[in-house]
């Protein structure tokens, strides 16, 4: 591995790594953020997923989330989208291929051979990460909009393995959003049965575990009546008794200004449940 960055932050260290995933078949950046505590002990770490369009620089550079991993003592790691580089299929459009992933492990030429991201968040990246930074194994997952879709996705079904969750501005039923839609028939294909183990709403109905939910929208974000549809996060969640802290946030867009605003109360959920 190789770090790319390294800069003193709120007394700790927020770094930029590239390693080589064998999952992704591809050199990955990943953002670390070691708080202070990380120099004589063993820190809890807080997974974050950007949405379409960003790489690692995203969070890093403009959530806000140093300083309130700072304060709980928590390592934050924020991996790039999706795999990227020379000989990784792409395509023309912002919402699909490099930027895009939607955190799946696709099933469909040609994407199949390296958009596995659901595998490399969910098993590859903590290996690496407590095998290489002073992290306990204690793990909490968060993300925005398509990135805040794979956080929720990514507890859902790992029972037991994540302390806590919480979205900014999830795509919560990707199987009838266009953004959803558009990435599962490529990656997935055309049988929307393929499609429910990746979409929130349909995970909600036999979750094994009712970890719950904390999910923040801003009333004015533009995706949010097309491609979020918090509406139907409230059913599914109502439907299962599921707990779900769903608050709509007056003025926000969908932009990291709305991020860095409310990041505090993400860290306060997951530093309370980490540290607990
Ligand atoms: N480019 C797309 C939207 C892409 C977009 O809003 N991406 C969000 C995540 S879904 C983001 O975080 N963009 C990068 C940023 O704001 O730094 C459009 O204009 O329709």
């Amino acid at each position: 591995m190789e770090r790319l960055e390294h800069h003193a932050s709120f007394g700790g260290w927020q770094s930029v790594y590239r390693h080589h995933s064998a999952v992704l078949n591809c050199a990955m950046n990943v953002g670390i953020y070691l708080p202070p505590q990380a120099s004589n002990q063993r820190c809890p770490v807080l997974y974050w997923l950007s949405g379409l369009t960003c790489t690692e620089q995203n969070a890093i550079t403009k959530a806000g989330l140093q300083q309130h991993a700072a304060k709980y003592g928590l390592i934050v790691v924020a991996p790039d989208t999706s795999p990227r580089g020379e000989g990784i299929v792409d395509s023309e459009d912002y919402d699909l291929g490099m930027g895009a992933s939607f955190y799946l492990n696709a099933t469909q030429p040609p994407w199949a051979a390296h958009y596995r991201m659901y595998d490399y968040v969910v098993q590859e990246l903590p290996t690496w990460v407590e095998n290489n930074f002073p992290a306990t194994n204690a793990r909490s997952i968060f993300g925005h909009s398509m990135g805040g879709h794979g956080a929720l996705v990514i507890a859902l079904r790992n029972p037991g393995r994540y302390r806590s969750v919480s979205a900014f501005a999830p795509v919560v039923a990707p199987s009838k959003v266009p953004w959803g839609q558009k990435a599962f028939q490529a990656y997935l294909g055309d049988d929307q049965l393929s499609w429910q183990p990746w979409d929130t709403c349909a995970l909600i109905q036999s979750a094994p575990e009712r970890l719950p939910l904390l999910v923040d929208y801003g009333d004015a974000d533009q995706f949010l009546t097309t491609q979020l549809r918090p509406e139907l996060l409230q059913a599914a969640c109502e439907a299962a008794n599921h707990p779900l802290t769903l608050r709509l946030q007056p003025g926000y867009d969908h932009s990291y200004y709305f991020i860095s605003s409310l990041m505090g109360e993400h860290i306060d959920w997951h530093g309370a449940a980490l540290l607990d």
